[in-house]
């Protein structure tokens, strides 16, 4: 299901996009990591290159805000492999200080990453169809009162992913979206504390309630929303209580 195919992460540097790698690497895919941060990106293309054999992995220094660059970075994905299968649309930040960024970040690039994906893989435009990660959070489906910029972002992702997904021409091609909601993860992004101290407070007590999931959990998640492949338009989402498809309302009103 894996071997031979190419995937393009955005946010591939560290965290859980350089675990998506990690994984699909595993499964005898290629690899296009993308990311805004150049000394982690080429430590983790080095390390990728060494384990899974030279040529496995490429990096493409990009913000994934610069539409010029994400561009770009399809463009490299696939003149270098000549397909892309797989998209997983993974960048993202907490910043609620700067909270247009984080939407830019979270929400308007995976948005130009999906359609650039959509672009590549439809097969009524040359591709061979795949499938679309979005990444979301728990956040996409609950209120995050310490973070509502962050919540509004990945409750867009879901919205959007989930139209596409339905879309009749996406399906008629061969394109699959798919959206992966993880609760608290051992990554960087959970050191970006909130400002206030009541914030910070209910911060705490979520993180004390929900607990750190170790990457390995997500990645189980991650590897259950690209094999089950009837899973059109779906939301998995990863916590301690376990797996779980939401049910949602339906695409058609
Ligand atoms: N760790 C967690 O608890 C959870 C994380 N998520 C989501 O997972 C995704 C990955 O986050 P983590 O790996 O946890 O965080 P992380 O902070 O470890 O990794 C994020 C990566 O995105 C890159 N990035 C940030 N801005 C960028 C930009 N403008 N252009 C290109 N790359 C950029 C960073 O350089 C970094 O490599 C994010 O979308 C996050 O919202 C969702 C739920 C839980
Ligand atoms: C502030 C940002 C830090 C990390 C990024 C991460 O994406 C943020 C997540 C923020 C909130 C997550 C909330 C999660 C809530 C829950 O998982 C629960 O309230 C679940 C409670 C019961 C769940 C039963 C079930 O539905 O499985």
């Amino acid at each position: 299901m894996f071997t031979g195919k190419a995937a393009l992460i955005t946010g591939a540097a560290q965290g859980l996009g350089k675990s998506f790698a990690a994984v699909l690497l595993q499964k005898g895919c290629k690899v296009c990591a993308v990311d805004i941060n150049e000394e982690k990106l080429q430590s983790t293309v080095k390390e990728f290159n060494t384990v899974y054999g030279e040529g496995s992995v490429i990096g493409n220094k990009c913000d994934v805000t610069n539409a010029r660059e994400l561009k770009e970075s399809f463009k490299q994905a696939k003149d270098t492999f000549r397909h892309i299968d797989i998209v997983v649309n993974n960048a993202g930040v907490v910043d609620e200080q700067n909270w247009e960024k984080c939407l830019d970040i979270n929400l308007t690039a995976v948005i130009r990453g999906t359609l650039l994906a959509l672009d590549y893989m439809r097969k009524d435009r040359g591709g061979n169809g795949g499938t679309i990660v979005n990444v979301s959070s728990m956040a996409g489906i609950y209120p995050v009162e310490f973070a509502p910029a962050y919540a509004a972002s990945k409750h867009g992702v879901i919205g959007y992913t989930r139209s596409w997904a339905f879309h009749p021409e996406v399906q008629s091609n061969g394109v699959r979206l798919v959206c992966l909601c993880p609760a608290y993860t051992d990554t960087d992004i959970i050191k970006s504390l909130p400002k206030s101290s009541v914030d910070i407070e209910l911060y705490q007590k979520s993180l004390q309630t929900l607990g750190v999931m170790k990457m390995e959990r997500v990645m189980e998640a991650f590897v259950k929303l690209l094999e089950d492949t009837d899973n059109i338009g779906s939301v998995l989402s990863v916590n301690k209580f376990g797996i779980k498809y939401w049910k949602m309302q339906d695409a058609k009103l």
